[in-house]
This record gives structure tokens, C-alpha cells and sequence, in this order.
């Protein structure tokens, strides 16, 4: 078989990732549980599947498992399939083994009894549930098991746990850093269960068997638990979206919202001791909602090409030319960005970058040996409000596809319109699938474009393309 794990670049074309389509649980979000449960509004379900997410499976596809849906597009979005293809416990599912959907695989290793045992203790036991339930739980069908442990409700439809209405970010369960996988420690309680599930995935699905040995957990320090409730840059805490495999020798770690210096100076250790990468850079920005993850303030487009905020960028920061306005509203001391380099060899001897643009363009030259001028797109292309009203919807974190062939949201125009400007073809998504559909383009020949994805109720979720994919398989750079 073909590669499972290797991604040794952001931007290498993408052959085989994991995503999870939205299931039943988003639409059991209510206003008052919405923030606890990170998303920043509730969403209609019916639209956020057939309206908005249904196109990201279609490209997926396109791009990673043409068989699967070429020429089949009328077909697969008839009316009278009710959307049998995109069901994960549907016969007609798409069953792509290159776009994977968690939900199959879960589903999968609950056909164990063994399995089922336990992840129905586990998951009663972090969820409070009776003894009864738990018994009960052990008689459903291995589909209708992965179905409840997502959404919460039982087979009846009644609430049995709250939903994990983000398992559809799968980007921050785990990541994969060339040909290891790192299962991820989620900050908030609202991901605990996907954690577990996650777990329990990458140690049992037949998918993962050869590469058991390559998977890596962060355990808590041992003092982790005797922290005070509020220590929380000590506990160890990390998520996906503070990831980033640059190149094959360099990875990206976020400190954030979500990912403790106690997890960052962790998996910098661990990536050294095991020899995967020589160079580790520690990137901390503002723990702020606004931010979250490192992906959500910067994606890479291109090997010369970037997505970002503005407030990191060397000008702003120098606060050169941002007016008074901007100034106060924008940049504040603690939204300083800090930017530290660790080399395998010199573990003590770290070096410093003054801005977001400095370290990417080190890595455009001097990881991915490019020649000429870096280029960066600006969120909001750098205007205020702008910047900042675009960034809160995930312009700057977008997916690649292959190298400057990128997905995005369609709302975030300003961006739109400075990825135009940097000479890239903008396409809406329903036009490229007719178009792919009927063969009037050819992946291959797509190069330099932004794809623009229906995003109305999907950003209220507050996570892009990148947080939507967890890439195992892309291939290296020339
Ligand atoms: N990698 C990311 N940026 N993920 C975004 C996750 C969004 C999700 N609602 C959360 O708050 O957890």
C-alpha cells in the first residue's frame, strides 16, 4: 500500500488526510452552551452539511480520490440519494481510504468487542453516565456506538452526554510530523472526548497497525497535578492547530490559548531525542480567543507565499505607519508576538526573530531554498477593520491542496481581493465542481488559486480549512 504517514511540508500536494463531516451534534448546540463549547454561534445544520461542508468532500475527492466521484456529481447530489454518500454508517458512503472520515473509522473498531468494553467504560466514566446506560450502550451496533459517542444521543434520540460539535477540526486531535503521529492534549474540556476517541483510533484501526510504534503521547509532568486550577502555561496542553511541519527538518510550535510552554519545550525534547527534526522554532503569541492556535493568525500558500495578520508583522510592529486608531485598538503591548529557535545542536543557544515575516522568510530561504522575494497576503489585506473582522474568520488559515492551490472561506473579501492583487486566480467552488464535473479543467493544470468556500454558517464554528483536515499524507517537495 501507499504511504500512510509522511508530511514533511505544509504545502506538498496532499494525498490522504482525516476529516469528519458534520454529524447530528451540531445541531443540538444551544445559545447558552455555544461558548463553552468553543463555537461562537449556533448553526443550522441542513445548511452548514448540504450548503457549505458537502463542497469541501466534493474537492476533497476531486483532488485525493477521483474514482470515487468522477462524472457521478448528479447522482451523488440527486434529491432522492438524501445524501447517502456523505453518511458515514450509509451503505452508498463514499468509503475513501484517502479522504477518511473518523466517523468510519470509529465505527470500524467497535466491531471488537474487546474495544467496545472499554471505550464505552471510558467514555461513561469522563461523561458521568449510570451503570445502565453503560450496559445499554453495549448492545448498540458498532455504527449506531460511533454515532452516540459523537453526537451525545442515543439511538432514540434523546441527549445522553453533551455532543463534540469540533471533532469536525480534526486538525486538533492529533498531527502527524513526517512519519510519526503525535495525539494531541486538548486544553478545553469540550474536546476531552475527542482526545480518547482519537486514542483509541490510532492504537486499534488496522490503518495505523505498522506505524504503532511512531505514535507519541504527552504525559502530564509530575507535578501537572498538583498545579493551582489557573497555572495553566504548566499543565501540559496541546492542540493541532499549534503544529506546523515546515520542512523536513524544521517544525512550528504555537504557544497559545491552547498549547502550554510546558507542552511546547515537552514535544521540542521529544522531536530531538528521537531524531525527527534538528530545528524547532517556539512561537508565542497573545492568549487571546481572537488567535487560539498559530493557524489562525498564518497559513503557508506557496513555499515563497504566506497568509497573515498584519499585527505580527514587522512593520506594524515597528508601528511605523498604523495611525493612532490602530495603535490603541490593535497593539497592544501583550499582543507582542515572541519568536525563539531551537537547534538540536545547540539546545541553550536559542536565536530570536523580531517578527512573524522574519522567521518566514527564514524558512522560505533557508528551509525551502527559495531565491527571490517572500511574498505575504495580508488578512483583510492589512486595512483596518478589515484585518482584524477577517482573521476572526479564518482568512489566514487556509489548506492547501497542493502547493499555491488553496481552500478558504468566500466572506472574507478584503483577503480575497489582496490574493487577487499577488496574482492568484479566485474560483467559487460550485464552478470548479461543475467544471471538474465536466471535464473542462484538469487538476494538474490548476495552479495559483484560491478556492472560495461557502462559509456562512461553517465560521461560526470559528475554524478554516486547516483546522478542518489532519493531513497524514503529503508528498515531500521537490
Ligand atoms: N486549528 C484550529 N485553529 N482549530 C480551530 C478550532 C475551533 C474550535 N471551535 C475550538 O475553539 O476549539
Amino acid at each position: 500500500m501507499d504511504q500512510l504517514l509522511s508530511v514533511t511540508s505544509e504545502i506538498g500536494t496532499l494525498k490522504r488526510l482525516l476529516v469528519h463531516s458534520p454529524d447530528s451534534g451540531l445541531g443540538k448546540v444551544v445559545p447558552s452552551k455555544a461558548q463553552d463549547w468553543l463555537f461562537e454561534d449556533i448553526v443550522h445544520l441542513d445548511t452548514i452539511r448540504k450548503d457549505e461542508y458537502d463542497y469541501y468532500t466534493k474537492l476533497l475527492l476531486y483532488f485525493l480520490d477521483p474514482e470515487k466521484i468522477n462524472g457521478k456529481l448528479s447522482t451523488i447530489d440527486d434529491p432522492a440519494s438524501d445524501r447517502s454518500f456523505y453518511k458515514p454508517c450509509h451503505p452508498s458512503f463514499f468509503q475513501s481510504d484517502k479522504v477518511i472520515e473518523l466517523e468510519w473509522l470509529l465505527a470500524s473498531i467497535l466491531d471488537s468487542h474487546e474495544i467496545r468494553v472499554k471505550l464505552v467504560a471510558s467514555v461513561c466514566a469522563i461523561e458521568g453516565c449510570t451503570y445502565r446506560v453503560q450496559q445499554e450502550l453495549l448492545n448498540y451496533t458498532p455504527n449506531d456506538l460511533a454515532k452516540t459517542f459523537i453526537t451525545g444521543s442515543s439511538t432514540d434520540k434523546h441527549l445522553l452526554f453533551a455532543p463534540i460539535p469540533n471533532f469536525i477540526f480534526t486538525r486538533d486531535i492529533g498531527i502527524t510530523i513526517k512519519d510519526h503521529f503525535l495525539l494531541n492534549k486538548p486544553a478545553k474540556k469540550a474536546r476531552t472526548r475527542e482526545a480518547l476517541l482519537a486514542k483509541y483510533i490510532f492504537f486499534h484501526h488496522p490503518f495505523f497497525e505498522k506505524w504503532k510504534q511512531n505514535i507519541i503521547e504527552l504525559t502530564d509532568s509530575h507535578h501537572g497535578f498538583l498545579l493551582p486550577k489557573d497555572d495553566d502555561d504548566r499543565k501540559m496542553t496541546l492542540e493541532g492547530g499549534d503544529i506546523m511541519v515546515v520542512s523536513d527538518n524544521h517544525v512550528l510550535v504555537g504557544v497559545s490559548e491552547r498549547t502550554s510552554s510546558e507542552a511546547a519545550a515537552r514535544i521540542t525534547n521529544i522531536l530531538f531525542e528521537k531524531n525527527i527534526v534538528e530545528k524547532v522554532t517556539i512561537i508565542r503569541i497573545p492568549k487571546k480567543r481572537d488567535y487560539m492556535h498559530i493557524d489562525t493568525v498564518f497559513t503557508q500558500v506557496k513555499r515563497d507565499v504566506w497568509v497573515m495578520l498584519g499585527n505580527f508583522s514587522r512593520k506594524v510592529t515597528r508601528q511605523e505607519d498604523a495611525n493612532a486608531i490602530e495603535r490603541v485598538l490593535e497593539i497592544k503591548k501583550e499582543e507582542k508576538i515572541k519568536i525563539l529557535q531551537f537547534h538540536k545542536k545547540q539546545p541553550h543557544h536559542p536565536i530570536t526573530f523580531e517578527s512573524l515575516e522574519d522567521l518566514l522568510t527564514d524558512v522560505s530561504k533557508n528551509d525551502l531554498h527559495c531565491e527571490g522575494e517572500v511574498q505575504f497576503i495580508f488578512s483583510g489585506n492589512n486595512e483596518f477593520p478589515y484585518n482584524a473582522r477577517e482573521q476572526w474568520t479564518d482568512s489566514c488559515n487556509l489548506l492547501a491542496l497542493k502547493e499555491g492551490v488553496v481552500l478558504g472561506y468566500d466572506r472574507n473579501d478584503k483577503t480575497t481581493e489582496a490574493f487577487r492583487n499577488a496574482g492568484f486566480r479566485i474560483v467559487y467552488a460550485k464552478e470548479l465542481l461543475q467544471q471538474l464535473d465536466a471535464g473542462t479543467v484538469i487538476i494538474d493544470e490548476i495552479s495559483d488559486t484560491l478556492i472560495l468556500m461557502p462559509s456562512a454558517e461553517l465560521s461560526r464554528a470559528r475554524g478554516g480549512f486547516h483546522c478542518m483536515s489532519l493531513p497524514l499524507w503529503r508528498e515531500p517537495l521537490q
